[in-house]
């Protein structure tokens, strides 16, 4: 039977049980929070979101939780299972985003969603603020975000963002898990190279293309690794911190670093996780060039990415970067670049640092050490530097180091286990917000 319009046959609109639950499912997205009389929901950038929790004690300064909903491209290629199916198997949620960082946003979502339907009321006001575009910089989604908070007179107690995890397996002789919770993260430097050269027939070369002199460049910044810093910046605590769960005489080692740093950082840039943490590190992600098999080349560009170590600054790594390729035909162009973010405290009157604490102890008893350490990737928590000065990258998520090469990698996955331990997380660690009795200075810090 015709139905016009060219189709052959109707399609009756009968829909299976699986298919009306799975309707019903996707309808029913947090509608406690939307409907919460306290809660103020707005769109931010188009594709941002912000949630305002209007505690019912205003003498309590806010905090802001902090995730995003966007995430960096997955080509099928090497994939378990299609990296945008979201397919449930063996125990995992599999998919681009599972640990980067939609797990955060839902989580954190859901985690609200049950303790409103538990007719709870917090008592100290906080954000949620949802990025749209924190892979490509977050320009459009948190920085307007912070500007708008800015202008509305709005400081914060403290942020909690995507960062760092419970890290497991990452250094040798240390077979327990412990937590870092990044108190700052690497500065940033997106740089091009780029040679020019008069194209022309590719059956007389010159002796050399802009091609191959690139390419001579990206291979001397790629065989001369910038300064190792071991010694300055927050690494030194972290390791400090982790001395105790070291058998001897590694333990004897990290307790005495004024003697073994050298040994330690020599130890920690063998493995390319660690090194990450002792230097400025490079990474030569894109390179485009050539129009044709016959022409010579008129131009070679290249992208680098940096992660400054918190010792350095943007003007120091490009010198560095300059005179290590120290070709004046290659020409450079700083794309988006800052700072190393300042170190947010940790000590004891440090409210959102101490309230993870108290959170993780509580959650994951197993965990003896929580250090403070460096995010070696960035975040949208940069933008809110003008809101707070105690930001701290953590996921309450076991991190092994395959778990980390599936960041922006492939077979990117969460177990189901993790994610609701997640929202666990979350659920107790608004609660704990509002109850957390700050330490009594001691006799000496008063
Ligand atoms: C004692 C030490 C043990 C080893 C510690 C290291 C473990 C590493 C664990 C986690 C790091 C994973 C980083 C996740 C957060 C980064 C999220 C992200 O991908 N952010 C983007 C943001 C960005 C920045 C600048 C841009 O132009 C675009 C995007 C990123 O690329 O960093
Ligand atoms: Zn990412
Ligand atoms: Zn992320």
């Amino acid at each position: 039977m015709s139905t016009g319009k060219g189709r052959e046959r109707h399609i009756p609109s009968q829909f299976n049980q699986g298919e009306r639950f799975a309707m019903k499912e996707a309808l029913k997205v947090f509608p406690t929070i939307f409907k919460t009389r306290f809660i103020q929901h707005e769109v931010i950038g188009e594709y941002s979101h912000l949630f305002t929790v209007q505690g019912s004690d205003p003498s309590l300064q806010p905090y802001m939780l902090m995730a995003h909903s966007d995430v960096v491209p997955a080509p099928d290629e090497g994939w378990e299972v299609p990296p945008f199916s979201g397919l449930e198997h063996d125990g995992f949620i599999h998919g681009r985003g599972t640990l980067d960082n939609k797990n955060s946003l839902m989580a954190i979502l859901q985690a609200l969603e049950l303790l409103l339907i538990r007719n709870y009321i917090p008592r100290r006001s906080f954000f949620i603020a949802l990025g749209h575009d924190e892979e490509v910089s977050g320009q459009n989604g948190a920085q307007k975000i912070s500007a708008l908070l800015q202008a509305r007179g709005v400081k914060l107690a403290f942020i909690v963002d995507e960062g760092n995890f419970i890290l497991d397996g990452f250094i040798p002789y240390l077979k327990k898990p412990f937590a870092m919770i990044a108190v700052s993260e690497k500065g940033g430097i997106n740089l091009r190279l780029q040679v020019n050269m008069t194209p022309g027939h590719s059956s007389a070369p010159p002796k050399e293309t802009s091609i191959g002199i690139l390419a001579a460049a990206i291979s001397r910044l790629e065989q001369t690794p910038l300064p190792n810093m071991f010694g300055s910046g927050p690494l030194k605590t972290t390791l400090q911190e982790l001395a105790n769960e070291f058998p001897f005489p590694a333990n004897i080692v990290l307790r005495n670093l004024w003697l073994f740093g050298p040994l330690v950082s020599r130890l920690m840039e063998r493995n390319y996780i660690t090194n990450a943490l002792v230097r400025t590190t490079m990474a030569l992600t894109m390179f485009n060039a050539g129009v044709k098999m016959n022409v010579i080349p008129p131009m070679a560009q290249a992208i680098i990415n940096l992660r400054i170590h918190p010792a350095q600054t943007v003007q120091e790594v490009l010198e560095l970067i300059k005179n290590i390729v120290a070709d004046d035909r290659v020409q450079f162009h700083v794309l988006t670049a800052f700072d190393p973010l300042p170190v947010s405290p940790s000590d004891h009157q440090a409210l959102g640092y101490q309230l993870l604490r108290q959170t993780i102890q509580s959650i994951f008893p197993e965990v003896n050490t929580i250090a403070p350490g460096i995010c070696i990737g960035n975040t949208d928590s940069r933008h809110y530097t003008n809101l707070t000065t105690s930001i701290y990258r953590f996921n309450p998520v076991y991190l092994h180091p395959q778990d980390f090469r599936s960041i922006h990698g492939i077979n990117e996955k969460i177990s189901v286990q993790a994610y609701e331990t997640q929202v666990k997380f979350i659920f107790e660690f608004i609660q704990n917000a509002d109850t957390y009795q700050e330490p009594i200075p001691h006799l000496h810090e008063l």
